[in-house]
């Protein structure tokens, strides 16, 4: 049976609660007000997923703190307004790693979205294996809707989730889909009423994955994957450089200004 060697403890931003008995790690993000994604938050992410792996974990589930509002509200607005050009470089590297480096874990992957997951906070629920979604979120890669092109691997990952055709219609029109609606096009693959009996679910899906063969398990996740995999590796320096001067440029962030405004008027502020 497996057993922990991290200190789990030093991550600021998840909660690690490891099952000694199945190897199950449920990863609870914890990032206020909104698990937004910002570059010492994707570092940690990062660092936590070879933790996991060198700790042989058996499954992984996602979900959040902020039960019933948020699962990630994607990129953070505020780091990525006006950023130097060696953090836009840096932050851009890290999405990249930690998402690549998620969708092809040894271990099966499981997102609990117990709150809305728009743009950028889509992402960690698609590089998992299955998604289960509570009632009333949303989510969506509405990135058009900022003036912003999808990195090919992002598109990739929504294709394989849903199909072609269904990607094609969701991203072109920016589309931030309700939970049933989400469930329909298969973004979502289960939803449950609570998020205790998602955490169920999510553990029932990892225990069926227990029955095969670990290394056999992964090359078969490798050959499936290998579409989106193939994008994450694909001309990566050129890749990072698009999406640097994409953030940088006057018009997103412009957006980024807008939507920052919108935010502070919701609130009062
Ligand atoms: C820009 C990248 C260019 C290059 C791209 C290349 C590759 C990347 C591909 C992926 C790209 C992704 C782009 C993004 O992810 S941009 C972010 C998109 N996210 C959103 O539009 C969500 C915005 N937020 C909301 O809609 C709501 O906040 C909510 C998540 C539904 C939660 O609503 P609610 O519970 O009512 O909370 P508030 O709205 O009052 O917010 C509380 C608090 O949180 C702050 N906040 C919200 N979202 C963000 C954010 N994304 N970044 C930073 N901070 C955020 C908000 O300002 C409030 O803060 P204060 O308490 O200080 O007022």
């Amino acid at each position: 049976m497996p057993y922990v060697c991290a200190d789990y403890s030093k991550y600021k931003f998840v909660n690690v609660c490891w099952n000694s008995e199945n190897g199950i790690a449920t990863v609870t993000l914890k990032r206020p007000p909104v698990n937004s994604l910002t570059a010492e938050f994707l570092r940690e992410l990062s660092s936590l997923l070879l933790d996991l792996e060198k700790d042989e974990t058996q499954g992984l589930i996602f979900t959040s703190e902020f039960d019933e509002k948020v699962f990630s509200a994607g990129l953070d607005f505020k780091e990525l307004y006006r950023p130097s050009i060696d953090h836009a470089k840096e932050f851009m590297s890290l999405l990249h790693s930690f998402s690549f480096r998620l969708s092809c874990t040894a271990y099966p992957t499981v997102a609990v979205i117990n709150g809305h997951a728009p743009a950028g906070g889509c992402i960690i629920p698609l590089c998992c294996e299955y998604r289960i979604g509570l009632n009333n979120f949303n989510i969506g890669l509405n990135e058009l809707k900022f003036g912003i092109l999808l990195p090919d691997w992002l598109s990739s990952l929504m294709i394989h989730t849903i199909g072609s055709r269904n990607a094609e219609q969701a991203i072109l029109s920016g589309t931030l889909f309700s939970s049933e609606h989400a469930l329909r096009i298969g973004l979502v693959d289960e939803i449950a009423p609570t998020k205790e009996v998602a955490l169920e679910k999510a553990t029932a899906f990892l225990n069926k994955a227990k029955i095969v063969n670990r290394s056999l398990r992964l090359d078969a996740k490798l050959h499936l994957r290998r579409p989106i995999l193939q994008e994450f590796q694909k001309d990566i320096e050129n890749e990072l450089a698009k999406n640097v001067s994409l953030l940088m440029s006057d018009k997103v962030q412009q957006s980024l200004d807008a939507h920052i405004k919108i935010l502070k008027e919701k609130r009062g502020n």
